[in-house]
Order: structure tokens, then C-alpha cells, then sequence
């Protein structure tokens, strides 16, 4: 599924180092299954995947599952700009449990790999030396495991959509799947979009046979002999975090830097003091920055007015310009949505808050606006009350549920007719969707390019049924032997 016999992606070159695209490397003799372990490094938090899958059957599709996962205590690696050597030291924990979740004799096969996403991506902006320096450090400390570590970088916007939507189909078994005589079939069900929402970035990946106006969002694969059209954008700053730090932004200028500024995203009842600096931090506010001493401290008030909330997270969207005949916002092409699609991370984490802790189902958009617009009008107590576990999050619901609306309808441009064919999941079984599983099944080769052929297990089906009709057959013949025998002899007598 690479270029250099991995995938083939129209106008991207795959970056992707010799060591990384080598095939899977066997444990020796060892029996029973084989393992992978990838490290997702986002940025809010890194989770480390242990995948699982039948040593024979590496390239039939739907057969890896998570054999188990370990989340990472702290926060994700592009956090540790001050103490790089600190992120690897973080990783030691859940590698541990790896060395356990894996058979000894199996360590040596498994490859390892991990990826970073947006948070590294910004802060490889703010200073591609320290980012460096921390890809060196997480790197380091994979080194010293008996895995075979195949390298840690920085994913693309693209890849991260790409794998996140290879994932989600590959465990639905979208692309092929096997009949009961082990032959393959080329399923007529279409491929599932997906769309991530992580931290500090957001992604939408769909297959589509519109013209795509813009290369940089072409994708074309060939998997399992089948070629797709997909399209892929990664906004850089639309993850949930980055939004909440753009948000306070814009109200921080439209009060002109006060010292005390109200929050409308803001459940009335909760007021907080942060300083200037941690607004400021990041790349994705930096144009904004005021030319105030960085250490001062502002106090936001909250006042929980969904309508003006709306107001102040649309701002953070460009609908105006627009090169091509559609974009969805900030000038980005878009082709019109299709088909069905899963939307993970914070999209899940926020639909299921609306739906299990406010108690409000979400099939139309205007369910979700509705909503959205209670939990603004909901005062901070009331919050506490009904989620008390979730208090460091309680303050930022109506936001981002804010954003999702207008992300998903105003941005991406589901309707009535289209909204309802979004699922808000966060596991397909057993197995988290997101980009990680996606990444290894590339970098391990498991997706083949083209159609596997006759497998083994199938002639093995038709040896069993060639037998199974032989036995019929001769314990037809007998019986209708013996009646015959005995009608003959009853009628002699
Ligand atoms: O259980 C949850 N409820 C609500 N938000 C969550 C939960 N777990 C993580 N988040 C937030 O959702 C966003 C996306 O999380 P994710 O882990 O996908 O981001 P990342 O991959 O960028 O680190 C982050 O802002 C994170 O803090
Ligand atoms: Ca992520």
C-alpha cells in the first residue's frame, strides 16, 4: 500500500524511512499470534496500542484488534519543550506494561513505532530545534526496549487523516472481506468518512467521486486491489484545546485586554484568573498577541449566553474567501459530503456528554444547537451537580459543543438529510479508532496494493466440501443400494 511498494498517494510523497517500510519481521518459529505497538503521540496525551492478529493471516482485513492499550500519566510530549530527556522518562510506565503484554519470545518480532501529531506539529513551528530534541528523547528511550523500534516522527495532517479513515474501514471490513469459502469479496458497501477532533488539530477524511479542485487534499490509494478517491484536510488550531485558547483570545481583544472580561462560553458561577501568557503560547495565537507585559493576570467571568458564545466561536472561521467552487472555511476546498461517518475523539467525548449527562438525544443539527445551548444556560453548580467527575472539563462544554455545531454544519456542511449519518464512536468492537492502528497496518505492509490471491485456507474449504459430497454421495448410493435389495427380496417372497 506504499510508494517504494508502499501506498500509492497521487501528488504526496510518502515519507516514510527504509527501515519503516520493511515487512513484518517474524519472531523466528515462535507459534501463536504476532504483535505491534504503536504510540500515539498527541497533544493532550500520548496512549500507547498493543495490536494482536493471527500470525498466518497478516493480510486478511478486519483481523487486528487492540490486544491492549496503556494511557500515558501527564501530558503529551510536546508539553516537555523545557526538559525534553522528561518526555521519554513519561513513556517508561506504559512500555513496561508492553513488555508484559507481550510474550517474552515475541519481543524482538513486535515492532514499535510512534507518531506524533499536531501538538509536535505546532511546536515543531515554534521551534523545530526543540522538537527535534524531543523526537531525540522519545526515540532514545524506545531504543533501550527489546522491541524492534522502527523510528518516532511527526505525522503529516494528511496521514493523520488518511490512517484515522483506513482504520475505521479496515476494522469494518469496508474494503474486502472474505466469503464462508475463504474467497475474497469486494463488499458493496461504500467506505465510511471519519472525522477526528483531537487536541490542537481536526481532521475530515471521506471518499468522494467529485472532482478534487485542490491536490494537496487528493489521496489515491489502491488497497486490495481497489482504487479509492479520498479526501483529506487537517486544520491546524481547530483541536479543542487550541480552539479554547483562540476563543479567549478573540474575547480577550473584543474587551480590549481589561482586567476583567466576561465569558459568554462560560456557565454563570464559575470565574477564573490565568495570565496573559498561557493564552498567548501558542502559534495559533500568536498574530494576536497583545503588546501587554505577558505576566498579566486577567479574570474571566462567566456568563452563559449561548447566542453570544455562538457569536464569538464563529469568528474563529473564515467563510469569506474561497478560490475554488466550494470550500468549508479558511479558503479549504471541500467536495460535498457523502456517504456515512464516524466521528471520534472530542467529537465522541462531546455528543456523548450532551447525550448521557444532559440527557438529550443528538440526531439533527438543530439537537445539537439546542443542546448546546442549554448546557451554556446551565449554571456552574447545576454542572457540578450533575457531573461532578467531570469538573475539570465542566467550564468548556458549551464551547465546544458551540464548535461542533458550527464546525460539522457551517464548516463541513452536513444538513438534515446529511447530519444523521454521522456516528459519534469511539471504538469499532473492541478496537479505538484514530490514526495509530491505520499507521502500522501502512508501515507493516499488512494492506496489500492488490487483491490477495487464492489462499490457502480456501482450498482447504474445498477439500472439505469435495469430501463432505463424496460422503454423501456413497451413503446415498448405499441406502438406495439396500432398498433396492431389500424391495427385490420382498418381491420374490
Ligand atoms: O473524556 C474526555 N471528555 C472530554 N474531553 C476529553 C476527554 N478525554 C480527552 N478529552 C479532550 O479531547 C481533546 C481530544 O483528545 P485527544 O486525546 O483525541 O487529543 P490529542 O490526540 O490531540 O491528544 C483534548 O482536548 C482532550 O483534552
Ligand atoms: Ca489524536
Amino acid at each position: 500500500m506504499l510508494l517504494q511498494s508502499c501506498w500509492t498517494l497521487t501528488g504526496q510523497e510518502w515519507l516514510c524511512t527504509e527501515p519503516q517500510c520493511l515487512p513484518l519481521v517474524r519472531a523466528g518459529t515462535a507459534r501463536g499470534p504476532s504483535y505491534g505497538i504503536v504510540l500515539d503521540a498527541g497533544s493532550s496525551h500520548t496512549a500507547m496500542f498493543v495490536y494482536k492478529w493471527p500470525a498466518d493471516k497478516e493480510n486478511d482485513t478486519g483481523v487486528v484488534s487492540e490486544h491492549s492499550m496503556c494511557d500515558v500519566e501527564g501530558p503529551g510530549i510536546s508539553s516537555y519543550s523545557l526538559n525534553p530527556p522528561a518526555a521519554g522518562t513519561s513513556l517508561e510506565h506504559c512500555l513496561n506494561q508492553a513488555l508484559r503484554d507481550v510474550p517474552k519470545e515475541k519481543h524482538a518480532g513486535t515492532p514499535l513505532y510512534l507518531g506524533a501529531t499536531a501538538g509536535m506539529r505546532l511546536l515543531n513551528i515554534a521551534d523545530p530545534h526543540v522538537s527535534d530534541a524531543v523526537l531525540r528523547a522519545v526515540a532514545a528511550t524506545l531504543k533501550m526496549y527489546p522491541f524492534d523500534f522502527r523510528g518516532a516522527k511527526i505525522l503529516s495532517g494528511e496521514e493523520e487523516g488518511l490512517f484515522g479513515w483506513v482504520t475505521a474501514n479496515y476494522l469494518l471490513e469496508n474494503f474486502i472481506k472474505r466469503g464462508w469459502l475463504g474467497e475474497w469479496i469486494q463488499p458493496q458497501k461504500k467506505t465510511l468518512g471519519a472525522m477526528d477532533f483531537g487536541g490542537a488539530s481536526t481532521q475530515i477524511t471521506f471518499e468522494t467521486r467529485d472532482m478534487i479542485e485542490d491536490p494537496r487534499n487528493k489521496m489515491m490509494l489502491k488497497l486490495y486491489g481497489q482504487a479509492y478517491q479520498v479526501y483529506t484536510h487537517s486544520f491546524l488550531c481547530y483541536g479543542r484545546d487550541q480552539v479554547l485558547k483562540r476563543l479567549l483570545s478573540k474575547l480577550l481583544q473584543a474587551e480590549s485586554y481589561q482586567a476583567t472580561v466576561s465569558h459568554p462560553c462560560w456557565p454563570v458561577g464559575y470565574n477564573k484568573s490565568l495570565l496573559l501568557s498561557s493564552v498567548y503560547d501558542s502559534p495559533c495565537t500568536e498574530k494576536e498577541r497583545p503588546s501587554l507585559a505577558f505576566n498579566t493576570t486577567v479574570t474571566l467571568v462567566g456568563t452563559g449566553i449561548g447566542k453570544l458564545c455562538a457569536l464569538h466561536v464563529s469568528k474563529l472561521f473564515d467563510f469569506t474567501n474561497c478560490s475554488f467552487s466550494h470550500c468549508s472555511f479558511d479558503g479549504v476546498f471541500q467536495p460535498k459530503v457523502s456517504g456515512n461517518f464516524i466521528a471520534f475523539s472530542a467529537f465522541f467525548y462531546t455528543v456523548d456528554f450532551i447525550q448521557t449527562v444532559m440527557g438529550r438525544p443528538v440526531h439533527l443539527p438543530s439537537d445539537l444547537k439546542d443542546a448546546a445551548e442549554t448546557v451554556c444556560a446551565t449554571s456552574w453548580n447545576e454542572l457540578l451537580q450533575k457531573a461532578p467527575k467531570l469538573e475539570k472539563r465542566l467550564p468548556d462544554y458549551c464551547a465546544v459543543s458551540t464548535f461542533v455545531y458550527l464546525l460539522t454544519t457551517k464548516g463541513y456542511s452536513f444538513n438534515n438529510h446529511s447530519f444523521p449519518n454521522i456516528a459519534f464512536q469511539k471504538k469499532a468492537g473492541e478496537t479505538s479508532i484514530g490514526w495509530a492502528l491505520g499507521y502500522m497496518l501502512n508501515l507493516t505492509n499488512m494492506i496489500p496494493a492488490e487483491k490477495p490471491s487464492f489462499h490457502k485456507s480456501m482450498l482447504y474449504n474445498c477439500w472439505v466440501i469435495l469430501i463432505l459430497l463424496f460422503v454423501v454421495t456413497t451413503l446415498t448410493s448405499l441406502v438406495t443400494a439396500i432398498c433396492l435389495f431389500r424391495y427385490s427380496k420382498s418381491s420374490i417372497i
